[in-house]
């Protein structure tokens, strides 16, 4: 226990904060450096150990947007970098019982697996962790083992065991969800873990043969789980599947469990009462693993030259970060812009993704509803939640709510954007060159805004009454 004590008496102050998301960017590969296209992220501002602020920029049409984040890592830093600001601090944490987990989320190709398995030569986070969990436990009355497995589709596989069958997740008497029969392998040595593995990761590759593209739609998890003269921590590892721009890709069930997790990270993040675990399987079973006096970081991976996919996932991994207008870029007249607070503005949507009243609220009394080819289920009067909430479609596993409402895949951009406080000023009103089609937008998004607000509240309001109801 020595040695581990004192490396976490060591830890940076980033190990304090229960979640941290960062920003990281993928180098352009050889087939890139050609490519005409400019970086479309960067970082403006931020000092050592503070809040960061990413901009992003689609050269194209002069849109940009800035995201407040924890800590920003540029192409030039190596995994070894985020490991050791982000990471080893944690875990000396998880021989002390306390869980935690690192996610690697972005879209296809932004070099998510490459930031956690890394290369022979360049380790990742994954390799990383396991070294730093052995080199702790040594001399120490510990054992260490590791499972791995992948939720695909709400469904659970186990990699270092194959079964007929996909792992059952069940509540244990904390209400937990525990995933039955998933083996987990004693680790000893590096060797040892690299084995079982490998292994796995060719039951993966195997698994996916020829099932297009499955690979970058199923989270795989691998989890360390340390057993410290009784004390039981454990440390998840997660690349998660490809979170790829919704409107161009719409892969609803992807789409579920990527906004699920969002909303629990965000929660956790505003340190909000109420953490919506139940939403999505990923989130039930990582439920003891996300709050409490866990910890979490959020590896946000970008691709600079792909602008949509980088809003896109910095827009999911870091909601709770506040928006700012930066200084250098002009306000669009495409730009409906809101809530001007203390100079900050807090609100910008775009036309492309402001979303319209009637694609953020369908109240319906039939039982389905069919839009843009999308089919929904209208919600029942008590929330699914367990194993058959991950069998809903998007509509369902987005709505926790009890009247009947949905929402799709789509749909989701709203709730996307930081909410909003009423009595919101009308920043364009107070612009004097605003031309009447300003005016009318904000108008326009004034009233739009209200709406997401009033759907929020009820949202907020119909989860809490469902949660309450579950507990009586
Ligand atoms: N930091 C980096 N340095 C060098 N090459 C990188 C880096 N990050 C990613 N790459 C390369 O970029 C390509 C895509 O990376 P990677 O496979 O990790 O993406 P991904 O986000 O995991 O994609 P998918 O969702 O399809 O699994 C790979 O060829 C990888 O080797």
């Amino acid at each position: 226990m020595a040695s581990a004590a004192a490396a976490g008496a060591a830890a940076s102050s980033s190990s304090s904060q229960p979640v941290r998301v960062v920003v990281r960017l993928r180098p352009f590969l050889p087939s890139e450096t050609g490519s005409a296209a400019a970086p479309c992220v960067s970082l403006i501002g931020g000092h050592p150990g503070s809040e960061v602020t990413v901009h992003l920029k689609e050269q194209r049409t002069s849109r940009s947007e800035c995201y407040k984040l924890d800590a920003f890592f540029g192409h030039d830093d190596r995994v070894r970098d985020i490991f050791d600001k982000e990471v080893s601090a944690i875990i000396p944490g998880v021989f002390e019982g306390v869980n935690a987990t690192v996610f690697a989320c972005g879209a296809t190709g932004s070099g998510k697996t490459y930031t956690m398995q890394g290369t022979e030569d360049l380790p990742g986070i994954i390799p990383l962790a396991v070294s730093t969990v052995l080199k702790l436990g040594t001399g120490m009355l510990c054992s260490v083992e590791i499972s791995y497995y992948e939720v695909y589709m709400g469904r659970c596989y186990d990699l270092l065991e194959p079964k007929d069958k996909e792992i059952m997740a069940l509540d244990d008497r904390d209400g937990n969800l525990q995933l039955k029969g998933l083996a987990w392998v004693p680790v000893r040595s590096m060797e040892d873990f690299q084995e079982a593995y490998s292994k796995g990761e060719e039951r993966r590759n195997v698994a996916h043969t020829g099932l297009n593209d499955v690979s970058n739609r199923s989270h795989a998890v691998l989890s360390i789980r340390v057993n410290n003269d009784g004390v039981t921590g454990k440390l998840n590892l997660i690349d998660l599947a490809g979170n790829e721009d919704k409107t161009r890709i719409c892969n609803e069930r992807i789409g579920s469990s990527l906004f699920a997790l969002s909303n629990v990270i965000s929660a956790l993040k505003n340190n909000e009462q109420w953490i919506p675990y139940r939403d999505s399987k990923l989130t039930r079973i990582l439920q003891d693993s996300l709050g409490g006096n866990s910890r979490a970081v959020v590896i946000a991976c970008l691709n600079r030259i792909e602008y949509h996919e980088s809003l896109y996932t910095v827009r999911l991994a870091g909601r709770s970060g506040r928006m700012k207008q930066p200084s250098s870029s002009r306000v669009s007249n495409r730009a409906r812009v809101m809530n001007h607070d203390d100079g900050n503005i807090r609100k910008v949507l775009f036309d492309s993704v402001v979303p319209t009243a009637k694609n953020i609220l369908r109240l319906s009394s039939q039982d389905e509803v069919k839009t843009r080819g999308i089919k929904k289920v209208i919600l029942p009067s008590s929330t699914p939640c367990k194993e058959e909430m991950s069998e809903l479609p998007l509509s369902k596993a987005c709505s926790p709510n009890s009247s009947g409402m949905v929402i799709d895949d789509l749909d989701c951009h709203a709730s996307l954007e930081p909410k909003t406080p009423m009595g919101a000023c009308n920043l364009v009103g107070t612009i004097s060159s605003a031309t009447p089609l300003d005016k009318l937008n904000a108008h326009e998004s004034n009233l739009m805004e209200s709406l997401v607000q009033k759907y929020l509240e009820f949202l907020n309001v119909a989860s809490k009454a469902t949660a309450s109801e579950r507990n009586w």
